[in-house]
């Protein structure tokens, strides 16, 4: 194995460039080996190989600074940077991350997860080096996918006025987890096409060599500025036009091609955006067939690329999807808004039965909220589906532009709570906080799946600012017979009994069902509460649940600063209600990548450690 002679970063100058391709292909194995086991995202990182390959030959890592956006295309780079081995735990708890970190090697500059970061956090390494007098070479990789985000123009604004080398690498695979989206996108294809290229350059020679004497002038001048006659056609004139060197096209699977190029941009001082072709999924033809379905896999057979587990149960997101499908027959109003995630948030049905009521606005959760206030504004109903993590993004339009207007926009928030094998950059794990104390807003979390189906409903029919979090994976069926209806508000009993209560968000009501039948096994009177709404809080049945129990046990997936417990033990001790009130979510600090059920376990956020904590903590006896 040629790989197996890469122990560490640098390595790979020492192999021939005869052993380039083949070396490649090894790569390509080993990662549809491992990922066929640990899942992953597969079909981004065997696009990569051979460009990274390329940057590894011509950089010198650490001292150059590689900044990776999202980050999920880096598995190339952590196999040449000397971690192999670590493979075996990939995206697992307490083994190698799926994303670049700082953490975890020297030759990972910046830690990310989120789109459209790379050019910022490089164009801070290219102020730090030149105002430390530092000599290295700054990188950024960024998606054609990525460049659909808002902060990507923002860096490239500020990169306009640069006086030294920044090398941008576009890699542009026409393709983000879906299709990619926009203007930019467009741009980008016209440049990709040869054809149109060629074809454009010829039709403008032929046109100009039609006009006497001048024409010919006109072509030869051409042909001797900087880029010649393609100018006219703008590839790159976009960025050229803005201070920014544009090179390429180039064949992101050539090797020498790709070293070429690189070679030639650190010559550049200013910032150069070197255009990347590269193909997703290639050497894997079920990934490169289905690029989104290999965009983030889960565990597959190599052989036929399908599921190695057939999925029995629906997960929130299909009922999502089905609910948005019947709103969308029942009301022309109802329209779809999504920033780059049709598949993940279950849109996509959506999108075939009502294409022009579906909005995919690129990777820019800030503008898909805006726009979509717009859309209420004008009296439309938009629901935004978007993950919890990613909402972060908007935390100010979700205030300026929904909030304070009022305005009637339907957030569905998908992946909130702990997520897992994406880890810290992820988890869905601070939208109650965030969420819950914008004024205006009305938050709630389902207990099963028909409640997510319930609420959605009473969201539509609602007036004003409305999210709705659910969490990643399997939807719990069970509780089934509760199913009160929705009321502005209002909590729902499960059981009613004495000493303990416990009040659980959401995800939570499982999981508080079962503690409550292992206290009951040891003999406590056990309430239990579905809370239903986290904004507004339901005081009457906090008042209640005060009077009457001993004990108030609030849970929740989400951080305790600013949760649900602390609203629910404020509003205690404002009524002066001797109750104690312990609080289960998560400790405020971020949550690495790992199975759920492990991670709920580490963070004392599962059955067994919440029963233990209940009776050690509260009743004071080590029964347990
Ligand atoms: C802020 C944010 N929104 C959404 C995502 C989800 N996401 C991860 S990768 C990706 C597509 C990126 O496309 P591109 O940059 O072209 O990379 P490719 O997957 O094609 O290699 C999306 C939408 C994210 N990581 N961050
Ligand atoms: C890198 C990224 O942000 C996405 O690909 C994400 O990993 C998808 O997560 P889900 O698997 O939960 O859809
Ligand atoms: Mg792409």
């Amino acid at each position: 194995m040629i790989l197996d002679r890469i122990q560490r970063e640098n390595d790979i100058k020492k192999i021939g460039a005869d052993d380039w391709n083949p070396l490649a292909e090894e790569i390509r194995e080993f990662l549809i080996n491992h990922i066929s086991t640990s899942g992953g995202h597969l079909a981004s990182n065997l696009g990569v190989v051979e460009l990274t390959m390329a940057m590894h030959l011509v950089f010198d890592l650490p001292k150059d600074k590689l900044i990776w956006d999202v980050g999920h295309q880096s598995y190339t780079h952590k196999l040449l940077t000397g971690r192999k081995d670590k493979f075996d735990k990939l995206r697992k708890f307490g083994g190698m991350s799926g994303f670049p970190k700082r953490s975890e090697s020297p030759c990972d500059s910046f830690d990310t997860g989120h789109s459209s970061t790379s050019i910022s956090a490089g164009l801070g390494y290219v102020a730090a080096r030149e105002l430390l007098g530092d000599k290295n070479r700054v990188v950024s990789v960024i998606g054609d996918g990525a460049l659909t985000g808002g902060m990507a123009y923002e860096a490239l604004n500020n990169a306009s006025r640069l006086k030294s080398n920044f090398i941008i690498v576009l890699n542009d695979n026409n393709m983000s987890i879906s299709e990619n989206v926009g203007g930019m996108s467009q741009y980008l294809s016209n440049i990709r096409t040869a054809e149109a290229y060629t074809g454009f350059k010829t039709g403008v020679e032929k046109t100009l060599s039609k006009i006497p004497v001048y024409g010919d002038k006109v072509i030869h001048q051409l042909r001797k500025t900087k880029s010649g006659i393609k100018q006219l056609m703008i590839p790159g004139m976009l960025f050229e036009n803005m201070d920014i060197t544009y090179l390429g096209p180039v064949d992101g699977h050539d090797i020498p091609g790709l070293i070429r190029i690189f070679n030639e941009a650190k010559k550049v001082n200013r910032a150069v955006l070197v255009h990347v072709l590269t193909k997703k999924g290639k050497g894997y033809s079920p990934a490169e067939r289905h690029p989104a379905r290999f965009h983030g896999a889960e565990p597959f057979e190599i052989e036929t690329g399908l599921p190695s587990k057939k999925r029995t149960k629906a997960n929130y997101s299909d009922i999502f999807s089905t609910v948005m499908r019947k709103f969308g027959d029942r009301d022309p109003k109802v329209v779809a808004v999504t920033a780059a995630m049709p598949d993940g948030t279950g849109l996509k049905r959506f999108k075939n039965m009502f294409p022009e009521r579906f909005f995919d606005v690129g990777i820019a959760e800030e503008h898909a909220v805006t726009f979509a206030a717009g859309l209420a504004a004008a009296g439309l109903k938009p629901v935004v589906a978007v993950y919890s993590s990613f909402l972060q993004r908007a935390y100010d339009q979700i205030v300026h532009d929904v909030c304070i207007q009022n305005l009637h926009v339907i957030f569905a928030v998908d992946r909130a709570g702990l997520v897992g094998s994406d880890g810290e950059t992820h988890q869905g794990i601070l939208d109650i906080s965030f969420l819950s104390s914008i004024p205006n807003m009305t938050l709630l979390a389902p207990k099963n799946k028909w409640e997510l189906s319930d609420m959605l409903k009473f969201a539509v029919d609602f007036n004003g600012p409305i999210a709705i979090r659910y969490p990643r994976g399997e939807a719990y069926d069970g509780l089934k017979d509760f199913r009160a209806p929705i009321e502005l508000g209002k909590s729902e009993i499960l059981y009613d009994e004495s000493e303990i209560v416990l009040i659980a968000v959401g995800s939570m009501v499982k999981i508080a069902e079962n503690v409550r039948k292992e206290l009951k096994d040891i003999g406590y009177q056990c309430s239990l509460v579905n809370a239903r709404f986290v904004m507004p809080l339901d005081e009457t049945m906090v008042k209640t649940a005060a009077k009457e129990h001993n004990l108030i046990v609030t849970l929740e997936e989400n951080v305790l600063s600013g949760g649900f417990g602390e609203k629910v033990s404020a509003y205690v001790a404002a009524c002066n209600f001797p109750t104690r009130v312990i609080s289960v979510g998560i400790p405020n600090e971020y949550v690495e990548h790992g199975n759920v059920d492990i991670l709920r376990k580490e963070l004392g956020i599962d059955e067994p450690s919440i029963t233990k904590r209940i009776i050690t903590e509260y009743l004071g006896t080590q029964v347990y």
